[in-house]
């Protein structure tokens, strides 16, 4: 990456916005008749945590490796939920109305590269949730996202 294109987590605002952003869904998420129920053991820490998961995977501190267990436990905490396709898309549809609600970036390319990822995110969670609670998911790194092809953030066009 160009030593001048900031990282996505730049971009949307660090940490303060990733966890302005999971705060706000995750109040969405609680009285949502579809997917609510599935969130109903949920910690309070759990907002927090998925905004560090959010935030390493889009190039910010790796808090989620060092101090939650990494992508293995992240993993762990979706098995043997079987969440419906109706539950992911609900999930989906919140989180962005979150993210216009806290105001993340809405250039077109930071959207496209924040939904690329929740859309496959969300859809190996769901894949996920099928496996039986004793499954041992592998140990496999965090995923690291990036712009894709934009390549950055929007940039005005130059004056002439
Ligand atoms: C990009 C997509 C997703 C990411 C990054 C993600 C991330 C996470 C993380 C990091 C945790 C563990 C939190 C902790 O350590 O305390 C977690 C737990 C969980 N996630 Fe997801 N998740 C995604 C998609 C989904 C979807 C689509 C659903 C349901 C429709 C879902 C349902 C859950 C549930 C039920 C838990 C456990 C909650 C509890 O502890 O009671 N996740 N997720």
């Amino acid at each position: 990456m160009a030593a001048d294109v900031p990282t996505l987590y730049d971009w949307a605002g660090g940490s303060e916005n990733l966890n302005r952003l999971t705060a706000t869904f995750y109040a969405k998420v609680a009285k949502d008749p579809v997917v609510g129920p599935v969130f109903k053991a949920m910690s309070s820490d759990h907002p927090a945590h998925v905004a560090a998961f959010i935030g390493e995977v889009f190039g910010g501190p790796k808090t989620y490796s060092e101090q939650h267990g990494g992508h293995r436990e992240m993993v762990m905490h979706h098995l043997d939920r079987h969440l419906t396709e109706e539950q992911r898309r609900r999930w989906i549809s919140l989180l962005m109305d979150a993210a216009d609600e806290v105001g993340l970036p809405d250039d077109p390319e930071f959207r496209s590269a924040f939904a690329a990822y929740i859309e496959w995110g969300s859809r190996l969670a769901r894949m996920n949730s099928t496996l039986g609670a004793t499954c041992d998911p592998e140990q496999e790194p965090m995923p690291q996202w990036g712009w894709g092809v934009p390549g950055g953030p929007y940039t005005p066009p130059a004056k002439s």
